[in-house]
């Protein structure tokens, strides 16, 4: 290995364990995503289907080229799973460290002027999302996790010039009890898998809650919801975000054996059936 390249690694290394850091240098980077989303938004963008028949538009390949400028200036060397890229066959060998970016969940949402949209950057380090970050710019919320066991929120607007996460007020992200006589649960708007309906038929559920992108992690992760029910397919870069700030906030994800999620399993990085609980997993026990 040469100097430069050694050096490299090891600036990389330091970085991708001091989280605090890590969400100071990616906030200018993810705020700007947000910004040119919402320009987009506002000017109105022409729709593209992807090869698996998805939705893509412009405003997804510039938020995901600003997302990999910042990520190769904060964190060089750490290799990048980006959607759009890997939806052109662009996929770095991964290490046992690597970022997930979707630079915007819920495109379906996007499109149909909703604010249900997220711009994600997750970090995965031996299988397990440890660090994430998630921005809502229509809601004008940040979710980001500082530490093991911490994760906050706090307001913030694409227009700020000189973000910094020190000097603002941060609210502790707290998942909640849950009550098993009434519970409140989050679902897919756009996706609906008839399969949910048979899940919850063994809990007693007060209200549902349908929603669009990685929102409903942080629903579950401020104590808003108990758990999200995820039973059809969604790609690793649109959980690990959401599950790295679910976990540090109380929580944790599971595939429907009650084995935690992990990533990095498969080649077409799909994740298996899985809820996502505020707290441990609740066995379903109403018939
Ligand atoms: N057949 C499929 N395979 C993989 N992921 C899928 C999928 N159908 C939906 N998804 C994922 O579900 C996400 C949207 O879910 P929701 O509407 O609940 O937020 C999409 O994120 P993107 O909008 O980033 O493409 C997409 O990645
Ligand atoms: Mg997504």
């Amino acid at each position: 290995m040469q100097p430069e390249r050694v050096e490299r690694a090891n600036q990389s290394a330091m970085t991708t364990n001091d989280f605090p850091s890590l969400a100071e240098a990616l906030l200018p980077w993810v705020l700007a995503a947000g910004a040119v989303e919402m320009r987009h938004r506002a000017a109105g963008v022409a729709v593209e289907t992807k090869p698996d028949s998805s939705p893509v538009t412009v405003a997804d390949r510039e938020a995901e080229a600003l997302l990999l400028e910042g990520l190769r200036i904060a964190a060089p060397g750490v290799p990048v799973v980006a959607e759009e890229c890997a939806a052109a066959g662009d996929v770095p060998v991964k290490g046992s460290a690597y970022f997930l970016v979707d630079p915007l969940d819920g495109t379906r949402e996007f499109i149909k002027g909703s604010g249900e949209f997220t711009v994600n950057i997750g970090l995965v380090v031996d299988g397990v999302p440890v660090f994430g970050i998630i921005y809502a710019p229509v809601v004008g919320a940040l979710f980001v996790t500082l530490g093991a066991g911490r994760a906050v929120e706090t307001a913030i607007s694409v227009d700020e010039h000189a973000p910094s996460l020190a000097t603002r007020t941060l609210s502790e992200l707290a998942t909640r009890a849950p009550d098993l006589d009434a519970l409140t649960v989050v679902t897919s708007r756009s996706h609906r898998a008839g399969s949910v309906e048979a899940f919850l038929a063994g809990y007693a559920v007060a209200e549902i809650r349908r929603g669009g992108s990685s929102l409903k992690f942080c629903q579950v992760a401020r104590g808003d919801a108990d758990f999200y029910v995820r039973l059809g397919p969604t790609n690793e870069w649109d959980t690990a975000a959401g599950q790295a700030i679910l976990a540090a906030a109380g929580g944790c994800v599971t595939a429907l054996d009650g084995t935690p999620l992990t990533y990095g399993n498969t080649q077409d990085m799909i994740n298996p059936p899985f809820v996502a609980w505020g707290r441990a997993p609740i066995a379903p026990s109403k018939r």
